[in-house]
């Protein structure tokens, strides 16, 4: 198997979804359509319900109204050609690099390994598949969690604030590798971001989630790849923040109507 072979990514529709946590409404009527191999950044204020709409599509929580599909099926159980990254690395440590990005391949041991090292070589990390990942730097170990995902194959790969924890400039050399891999894959990208200009960077249409509703839609049409210093960019990323920031914050904001 491949591991760089260009897959298609899922299409995601989801109708009238929402979501309560005990009296607090946190989605209410969202309605979105995403198609193959598009990249959708998500952003919104802390608390604004960003996760939890991934966590909907995942399949790891389900909604109390609405439904959701992936290419026309409903969203059951997790699927293998789904996967969730998340801020931190989540490797176990008592596994090797290699063994780390293996986890959950099933067949042969000699192509588990070769698929494992060959997600390796496309994150820049082959040379380390041996070792353990305590002595990865914290963008190494996010590469490693890149590399676990891509072992699968994924035809939806959701990223929860991937990057957050890392430093500009590794940040920022992660986003270009995210871009690399979703255009060599194929696969169809939702990330969730606190940062805008993280957001204008990768996505090709972005959404602020806004008083548990999606409140803005933007198409991004800037060619690849972006520069951050242009006019249109910042146009955008303008846009952006001026309707996150439009609102003042309410304490109750998220409670039941
Ligand atoms: N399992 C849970 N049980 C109860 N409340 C929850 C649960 N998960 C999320 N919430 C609540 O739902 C709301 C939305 O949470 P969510 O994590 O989706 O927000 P977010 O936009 O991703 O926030 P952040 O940007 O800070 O990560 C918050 O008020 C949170 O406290």
């Amino acid at each position: 198997m491949d591991t760089r072979q260009h897959t298609s990514g899922i299409e995601l529709r989801i109708e009238g979804v929402g979501k309560r946590y005990g009296t607090r409404q946190v989605l209410q009527d969202v309605n979105l359509s995403v198609g193959s191999c598009r990249f959708l950044a998500v952003v919104g204020r802390s608390g604004s319900g960003k996760s939890t709409l991934l966590r909907l599509l995942a399949g790891l929580d389900r909604p109390d109204q609405g439904r959701l599909w992936l290419d026309g099926r409903a969203v059951g159980d997790a699927r293998p050609d789904t996967r969730i990254m998340y801020q931190d690395a989540r490797l176990l440590p008592w596994q090797t690099v290699a063994d780390n990005v293996a986890l959950g391949l099933k067949g042969r041991r000699s192509d588990i390994r070769r698929i494992a090292i060959e997600s390796l070589e496309q994150v820049g990390l082959a040379d380390r598949a041996d070792e353990w990942p305590s002595v990865l730097s914290g963008g190494q170990r996010q590469r490693v969690a890149l590399a676990r995902a891509l072992a699968h194959r994924p035809r939806l790969l959701l990223l929860d604030e991937p990057l957050g924890a890392l430093d500009a400039l590794t940040r920022i050399e992660m986003q270009q590798l995210i871009e690399t891999l979703w255009k060599d894959h194929g696969f169809t990208a939702v990330l969730v971001t606190h940062d805008v200009a993280e957001a204008i960077a990768l996505a090709d249409r972005v959404i602020l989630i806004d008083q548990k509703r999606i409140s803005f839609d933007l198409d991004i049409e800037l060619a690849r790849p972006r520069l951050r210093g242009d006019v249109a960019y910042a146009d955008l990323e303008g846009q952006v923040l001026s309707r996150l920031l439009a609102r003042e914050v309410v304490p109750d904001d998220v409670q039941v109507a």
